[in-house]
């Protein structure tokens, strides 16, 4: 337990002991090859299990960090760590990170099951060791039942929790997600915000979650990061105290609607600056 905690010293002189991020980017730049400056100076330690929703405008950043999260995209400068990575046989530290995009993205030819084990086959795992592996995770998003059912046959709301699970099936510490709901419509979004919440206390790893909706990130968050563009940087961030398991209470409740208030303000600067 200690190695999960980092010691710091406050302005005043005092000794605290703090968790250590999941990951802690440092100053970190994104510059495309066209010029345009995507991030700048972004600072942001992400913790272990929490729920974190990263919110702003349109083109202020949020799919490039993502991205540079997923390792997928390189930054121009600043640094990324992982505190508390471990490291495999072969001494390569294990970041093992999980990818829902806004589409649900699923191969049509194959089924639940061969879609959610994708992943894994990508790794040459074996279907037959794997099995119960997918299973899990198809319990986790609640298709079972859906194993041998191909992606037509299924709702949007269903495609996407496959896709959910595809990204759990590696069982990452840390599952990004990019607008995932936004080619869905109101009823289901509501719905798998409620699947999603359920899934991250079950799966016990980090969300982070990119969203334009206020209402979504205070509905979900524990923390909302709120970015503005041009350059694309953090303007704030607001702790949404509000205990789990949420439902519509919280939804209705004046706590709910002072929260979204303080995230429009919030917004508006970022929008003014
Ligand atoms: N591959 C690229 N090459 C050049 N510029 C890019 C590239 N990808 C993104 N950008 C630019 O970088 C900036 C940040 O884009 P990004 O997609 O990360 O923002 P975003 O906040 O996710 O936007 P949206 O909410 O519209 O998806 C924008 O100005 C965008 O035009």
């Amino acid at each position: 337990m200690l190695q999960n905690l980092d010691r710091a010293t406050t302005s005043d002189g005092e000794q605290v002991v703090r968790r250590k991020p999941l990951v802690r980017m440092q100053n970190v730049d994104k510059i495309y090859s066209n010029g345009t400056v995507a991030l700048k100076n972004l600072n942001l330690d992400v913790y272990p299990q929490e729920f974190i929703s990263l919110l702003g405008p349109s083109g202020c950043g949020k799919s490039t960090a993502l991205r540079i999260f997923s390792g997928l995209g390189a930054y121009s400068g600043g640094s990324m760590d992982w505190p508390q990575s471990m490291y495999d046989v072969s001494g390569k530290p294990e970041r093992e990170v999980g990818f829902v995009f806004q589409e649900a993205t699923l191969m049509p030819w194959a089924t639940v099951f061969d879609n959610v084990f994708l992943p894994l086959r990508l790794k040459d795992k074996s279907k037959a060791q794997m099995t119960e592996r997918v299973n899990e995770a198809l319990a986790l998003v609640g298709l079972s039942g859906f194993a041998k059912a191909y992606p037509r046959e299924l709702s949007g709301g269903m495609k996407m929790r496959v896709s959910i699970a595809r990204a759990l099936v590696t069982q990452p510490k840390l599952l990004l997600m990019d607008e995932p709901f936004a080619a869905l419509d109101e009823i289901t979004r509501t719905r798998l915000s409620n699947d999603v919440l359920d899934i991250w206390a079950r799966a016990k790893c980090t969300v982070m979650f990119v969203t334009h909706s206020i209402f979504e990130s205070v509905y979900l968050s524990q923390r909302i990061v709120v970015m503005a563009a041009r350059p694309g940087r953090i303007i704030g961030e607001l702790k949404i105290d509000a205990p789990y398991p949420r439902d519509k209470e919280f939804r209705l409740s004046s706590e709910y609607s002072a929260y979204c208030r303080a995230v429009s303000d919030m917004l508006d600067l970022a929008m003014r600056s």
